[in-house]
């Protein structure tokens, strides 16, 4: 990887370091997944390491599991941590409301199971994911193995009674084999185009058996923090109504990508 950040990474990287303002030493943290999670947890390791703090982590995925272990941050089971004060994830796309469309990298299960955990969630994300309607990336819905060809039709049957434009969906693969989650789920991907309703299509989806999940995460996210490819920050809170803009500052030598695999 080139030492110079393209405009999407640092955009990425300045929501990842702009999110870690919000973590007090002492709190139980939820660790999202995904690429611009992945560089807040690095961030936060660095934290950890050189100012002490007392952190406990909640991965939301075998990988961030050993990323955060690999930085030094203390990782409990989300049983063990029970309730969560903040938990930072990324996203796949943001609406005007904050809700979510999540679950690109695979981990939308125990993504919204932690942050629903949680006392607040805020969203690292880079403005491209910012839509005015969910819907034009695949919303992620995880089904159980057993059965899942006939679940599959069950979700196109209950897109078509919705009158849900788009009704395709492909069984999400891994090389040659279908995908399978931390959970030992496979992962449906409903190709929409535009949700017009997402809180009724998260809640009907969820009635259907053999699905677990979907990836409308609703009324779940708190905050989000934009960053843009020329190191502003937009922070958008969704209970207070404020939008605020900040510049983060940083040096290229500090570049956490030029290690990354
Ligand atoms: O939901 C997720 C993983 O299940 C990720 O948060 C989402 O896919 C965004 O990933 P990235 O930060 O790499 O763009």
């Amino acid at each position: 990887m080139s030492d110079t950040l393209s405009p999407i990474d640092t955009a990425k990287f300045v929501a990842a370091r702009k999110a870690l303002d919000y973590v007090e030493d002492g709190m139980k943290l939820g660790l999202g997944t995904g690429s611009t999670a992945a560089w807040m947890v690095r961030l936060l390791g660095d934290m950890v390491r050189e100012e002490g703090l007392n952190i406990i982590g909640v991965p939301t995925s075998s990988r961030t599991a050993e990323l955060a272990r690999q930085q030094g941050i203390r990782v409990v089971s989300l049983d063990e941590a029970k309730w969560l004060d903040l938990t930072i994830d990324g996203a796949d796309e943001f609406d005007p409301e904050l809700n979510l469309i999540k679950g690109g990298g695979g981990a939308l299960l125990q993504e919204k199971i932690v942050a629903t955990a949680s006392d607040q969630m805020i969203v690292i994300s880079d403005v491209s994911k910012r839509v005015e309607t969910l819907g034009h990336f695949p919303l992620p819905v995880e089904v159980i193995p057993f059965g899942w060809q006939t679940t599959k039709a069950l979700v196109e049957e209950t897109l078509v009674a919705m009158d849900v434009l788009g009704q395709q969906s492909t069984l999400r693969m891994s090389g040659d084999a279908a995908y399978v989650s931390d959970e030992g789920n496979h992962i449906i991907d409903l190709h929409l185009q535009r949700i017009g309703n997402a809180r009724q299509l998260a809640l009907v989806l969820n009635q259907i058996p053999g699905v677990v999940e979907n990836g409308l995460f609703i009324d779940i996210c708190d905050k989000v923090i934009i960053g843009h490819g020329d190191g502003r920050v937009t922070v958008r809170d969704i209970i207070s109504g404020e939008e605020s803009e900040d510049q983060v500052e940083f040096e290229e030598s500090e570049n956490i990508f030029a290690d990354l695999d």
